[in-house]
């Protein structure tokens, strides 16, 4: 498993951030995702905000917006701008087919709730998020209330949901909307658009991890060399 904490520099990261930063052009209005990889993105779009690129950004979590303030990045909101130009997230899974899992970092609604403002949804990853097929658990944020009817109706459709433990507190994970974060284990996924309808359907899910909307993915590896799939 990734060590969140970790600060270490990873070129693939880097690389992957760096490429989906250049997407976003002067005048427009991006999508600032959560985690260490589009950390990168936001770092090098600050760079070329310095350089004067003019862009305003909406963020997923309040880790993207304190990265995005100490950048220089001008920020806004849904409210003011509905629909964004592009928008640059992390994720933990890719499929074959760019379906992506994301929640890792429990920001996962708001994320959605950019990425499908956006008119673009540029994924950046390294080389060890790709699989053939979704297996890891499903990030889902629940409503603290509903626990346990989740807990149940996820036993009902084969999984095993669990409370996500946070790592430097007692107690769960809780997101930066006040839920819980639980993660939902249901082995392979072969068909994640028809299993994320399911999933929507479970009453106090708020959200879950599972993407669908991908338009690009930047895979960056070790050496910094990047592959773009799309
Ligand atoms: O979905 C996310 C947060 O909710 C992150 O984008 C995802 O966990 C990937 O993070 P990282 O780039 O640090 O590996």
């Amino acid at each position: 498993m990734t060590d969140r904490n970790a600060k270490s520099h990873h070129p693939g990261k880097e690389a992957a951030g760096r490429a989906a930063a250049e997407l976003v052009k002067d005048g427009t209005i991006v999508g600032l995702g959560t985690g260490s990889t589009t950390a990168y993105a936001i770092k090098a779009l600050g760079e070329n905000v310095k350089k004067g690129l003019d862009i305003r950004a909406v963020v997923t979590s309040y880790q993207s917006e304190m990265l995005a303030i100490q950048a220089g990045i001008p920020l806004t909101s849904l409210a003011e701008n509905p629909v964004l130009d592009i928008a640059i997230d992390g994720a933990d899974e890719v499929d074959a087919n760019l379906n992506v899992v994301k929640g890792g970092g429990g920001a996962h609604f708001r994320e959605k709730v950019v990425s499908l403002s956006a008119n673009k949804f540029i994924v950046v990853v390294d080389d060890s998020k790709i699989s053939e097929t979704i297996s890891m658990a499903i990030p889902l944020e629940v409503l603290p209330c509903a626990r346990e009817l989740v807990q149940q109706q996820v036993a009902q459709m084969g999984g095993e949901a669990s409370i996500r433990p946070a790592s430097r507190k007692d107690g769960p994970v809780i997101s930066d909307n006040g839920n819980f974060i639980m993660d939902a284990a249901f082995g392979e996924i072969p068909n994640p658009q028809e299993f994320a309808d399911k999933l929507s359907n479970v009453v106090g899910i708020v959200e879950h991890g599972i993407f669908t909307n991908t338009d690009k993915v930047y895979i960056g590896y070790k050496d910094g060399k990047i592959e773009l799939r799309e």
